[in-house]
């Protein structure tokens, strides 16, 4: 399922290059920032360390000082092309919002529709940081043409609303299972495809196992948003007769490697669950504060033992999609609900937006500083107030810092971000068109 991570990327090899008097996030517990060097050969990081590495001649040298490199940021939870709904409904219970602002305007979403509102939100991750993104949606052929054409990489997946007719369901599982077969490791490898039906009370108890067949039979991991409101937990055991880390693992979920959304409503038994099947957990903080869907149990959670990433949800219910600020609310939000200032530190709430963030997509190669790894890297620019004075740089980039500081972005060692600019996509444009498609959509 991941080896397209691990062989070396298709794409013209980029020549080796290195970076000198850069601080590097590479979040060793006993050395948190490193000052060195970096070298990167084509898609990999070679080396990193304090010692000048041996190079030979003509190996270009870029000078990192005042630049705070990091790994690009992973978000593990969204719906990409719901950036153009920002702002359309808001303050609103979750199942009202859906049903009464998001679903009706979704209805009407053409696949120009996706693809603008992808690509605004791909230029809005990159920009600010994010090497790597999880998307739910639909016309999701789309998606992976925005992937392809902006050099991200993410993890893709046709999620699957199942209130409908059998002739229907039957209809869009084809096109989940189509797509997962069309589009896995696609893009030099940078795409890999899940399996999703939206969520327990959106898709039949015997429409969840075809999936976990579908899931099966492809050998690809499983997403769905679980237990993100109270309300939903109480109508699962109404219907069901259980709690729904209970009912999914009933139905065979997580038999296969699995990503939760959400999951803020657990009992000690369902954590419990999870952390037996080794299931990963994108905690959405931004979006669970302003449905007002309660606070997720993280510290118990990790404790457990379960992996715990960051995600943005969609940009409907967030309302921007910068992982600096999931990074900050998950430090701050769980000191506050916990009463203890020790809960989640800096370092920690770093690794969420990274590696924790790799490992719950289940991608190998990627989410570290480290030799070996996939070059996917971020700069961040430091020579300003709010980095000042130079003293603790994963503090500063958790407690201060936004998606507005970052200057540089690679991914798989190509650079696609410069000075703040996005080297792939025509920012003008993608602005304009998707202003277009919502208008377009108010209009029909
Ligand atoms: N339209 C699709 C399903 C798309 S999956 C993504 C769905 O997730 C919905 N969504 C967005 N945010 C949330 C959330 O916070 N909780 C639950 N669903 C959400 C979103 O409105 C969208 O319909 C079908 O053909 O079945
Ligand atoms: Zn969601």
């Amino acid at each position: 399922m991941t080896d397209n991570l691990k062989s070396s990327s298709s794409r013209s090899a980029n020549p080796k290059w290195a970076i000198k008097n850069g601080s590097f996030a590479v979040l060793r517990p006993e050395q948190p920032v490193l000052h060195g060097w970096m070298v990167i050969e084509g898609d990999r990081i070679t080396y990193i360390g304090e010692e000048e590495p041996q190079l030979e001649e003509g190996v270009q040298v870029v000078d990192g000082t005042h630049l705070f490199f990091m790994p690009g940021l992973i978000n593990t939870h969204g719906h990409t092309a719901m950036s153009l709904l920002r702002g359309y409904g808001d303050d609103m219970v979750l199942q009202e919002w859906l049903q009464e602002k998001m679903w009706p305007m979704e209805a009407k979403f053409t696949s120009n529709d996706v693809y603008w509102g992808t690509s605004l939100s791909v230029l809005e991750m990159l920009k600010g940081g994010t090497t790597t993104f999880l998307d739910m949606y639909d016309h999701m052929d789309q998606v992976g043409k925005v992937v392809t054409e902006s050099g991200m990489r993410a993890a893709l997946t046709r999620g699957v609303i199942g209130l409908c007719p059998e002739d229907v369901q039957r209809h869009k599982l084809n096109e989940a299972i189509q797509f997962a077969k069309d589009w896995h490791g696609q893009a030099d490898g940078r795409i890999t495809a899940m399996i999703s039906p939206h969520a327990p009370y959106t898709c039949p108890p015997d429409f969840i196992e075809k999936f976990v067949q579908a899931a099966h039979d492809l050998d690809l991991p499983m997403h769905t948003h679980m237990s993100e409101t109270k309300a939903e937990v109480e109508q699962n055991v109404r219907d069901y007769g259980t709690r729904p880390a209970i009912h999914l693992e009933k139905l065979g979920m997580f038999s296969r490697p699995t990503i939760l959304a959400h999951a803020v409503h657990l009992t000690d038994e369902e954590i419990d669950i999870l952390a037996k099947h080794h299931v990963t957990v994108s905690h959405n903080p931004g979006s669970n504060l302003k449905l007002a869907s309660g606070v997720a149990r993280v510290t118990d959670m990790m404790q457990a033992g379960i992996t715990v990433s960051l995600g943005t949800d969609s940009a409907a219910s967030n309302n921007n999609l910068d992982m600096f600020e999931e990074m900050r609310l998950a430090a701050l939000i769980h000191k506050g609900v916990s009463g203890d200032p020790t809960a989640v530190p800096a370092a920690e709430a770093l690794r969420m937006g990274t590696i924790y963030g790799a490992q719950s997509l289940f991608l190998e190669g990627v989410g570290a500083l480290e030799a070996g790894m996939k070059a996917d890297f971020i700069a961040v620019n430091t020579d300003q107030a709010h980095f000042l004075p130079r003293t603790d740089f994963i503090s500063h980039v958790i407690y201060s810092a936004s998606a507005k500081d970052v200057e540089h972005v690679w991914v798989d060692g190509k650079q696609v971000v410069k000075h703040g600019s996005c080297l792939t996509l025509d920012e003008e444009r993608i602005r304009r068109e998707a202003q277009a498609a919502f208008e377009g959509l108010l209009s029909r």
